[in-house]
């Protein structure tokens, strides 16, 4: 996302080594996680927190667990005018906490937003077009990020419903998962469809009863994202969960963030506690935590008591 802002604003990426920097810097290519793609001679690379002093706009783009230590470690550089946005979808494990209320709590007197929507990492850099959307308790604030960080690829609508926006980048995840699980265990394209769809409703319940608006998981924050991620080999989560479904056994890869493997085994806690009916998310929680196997799984949904839609 970086490099699509750069077109239309001063972005730079903080680096947490100087090896990582001077490599960035001189190849302009994150051989890591972007292999292949030049980044814009218009985006900087630095190592200096100082940095953020300058920055209007902070974007925390660290994984959903990481997100609590980098703004502690990063709070002493942060002002409280500028405009901070987690981009990362999931949920504190730890805590069950949303990612906007680890931030206010370690970012006091900021405004905490959150953008999330349909868009890999690497269709985004490569310049091809998206749009998502930003979150914030104020529309101004959510507007005004909006407008600083929208640009001829990539689009942003604004929101106030930030439990939506962040229920729906979480939770697709989990529902990613699953339609992995059901194409590694060649159950078909129809029973995907139909996982979209129950898994849809899910979210919906979910992000209900959380104090979200449920037409906000209809949106790019839910049906788009959830679309893309339950559809693409691109997504980590949908081949993740691909290879459980094809071996019968959940093993997470080395090296490589699966963000809905955190929240299957969080959403499928906090909807216990609040009752919800979560059926796939805790079909996903059993098979990792190897409570249930993909057979059994797939049984225990197929045979629930016949309700309307
Ligand atoms: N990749 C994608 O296509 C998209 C990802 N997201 C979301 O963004 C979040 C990050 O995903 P992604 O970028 O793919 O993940 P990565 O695993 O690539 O991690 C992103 C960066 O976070 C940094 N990081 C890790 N731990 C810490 C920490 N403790 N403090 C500071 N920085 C840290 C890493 O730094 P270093 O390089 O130094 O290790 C890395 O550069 C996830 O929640 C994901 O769901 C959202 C939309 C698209
Ligand atoms: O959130 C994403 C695209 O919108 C990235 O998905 P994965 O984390 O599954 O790769």
């Amino acid at each position: 996302a970086a490099a699509a802002i750069s077109g239309n604003a001063d972005v730079t990426l903080l680096c947490r080594t100087v090896e990582q920097q001077q490599a960035l810097a001189a190849t302009r290519i994150n051989q890591r996680n972007l292999p292949g793609i030049v980044l814009p001679d218009t985006l900087a690379f630095s190592t200096d927190p100082d940095t953020l002093r300058h920055a209007s706009v902070v974007l925390f783009v660290m994984p959903s667990q990481a997100q609590r230590e980098a703004a502690q470690s990063l709070q002493a550089y942060l002002s409280e005018h500028q405009s901070i946005v987690t981009c990362a979808k999931g949920i504190e494990k730890s805590t069950g906490a949303l990612l906007t209320t680890v931030l206010e709590k370690e970012l006091p007197g900021h405004q905490i937003s959150v953008l999330s929507g349909p868009g890999f990492a690497a269709d985004i850099a490569r310049g091809l077009p998206t749009a998502m959307v930003v979150a914030s308790p104020d529309m101004a604030e959510a507007e005004h990020i909006a407008r600083l960080v929208s640009g001829p690829t990539f689009r942003l609508y604004p929101s106030t419903d930030r439990i939506g926006v962040q229920l729906g980048g979480a939770l697709k995840n989990v529902l990613a998962i699953a339609c992995g699980i059901v194409e590694g265990a060649g159950l078909g394209d129809s029973a995907r469809a139909a996982l979209i769809a129950r898994g849809l409703a899910e979210m919906s319940r979910f992000a209900e009863a959380f104090g979200g608006n449920p037409e906000t998981l209809m949106g790019l924050s839910g049906l788009g994202d959830l679309v893309l991620t339950a559809t693409s080999h691109q997504s980590r989560n949908l081949r993740f969960g691909i290879e459980t479904g094809r071996t019968g056994r959940a093993v997470l890869p080395a090296g490589e963030l699966v963000e809905g493997a955190h929240a299957a085994a969080i959403a499928a806690r906090l909807s216990a506690e609040k009752a919800i009916e979560m059926p796939v998310t805790n079909a996903v929680a059993s098979i990792i935590e190897g409570r249930i196997n993909v057979k059994s799984a797939i049984s225990g949904l197929m045979s629930r008591p016949i309700t309307t839609e």
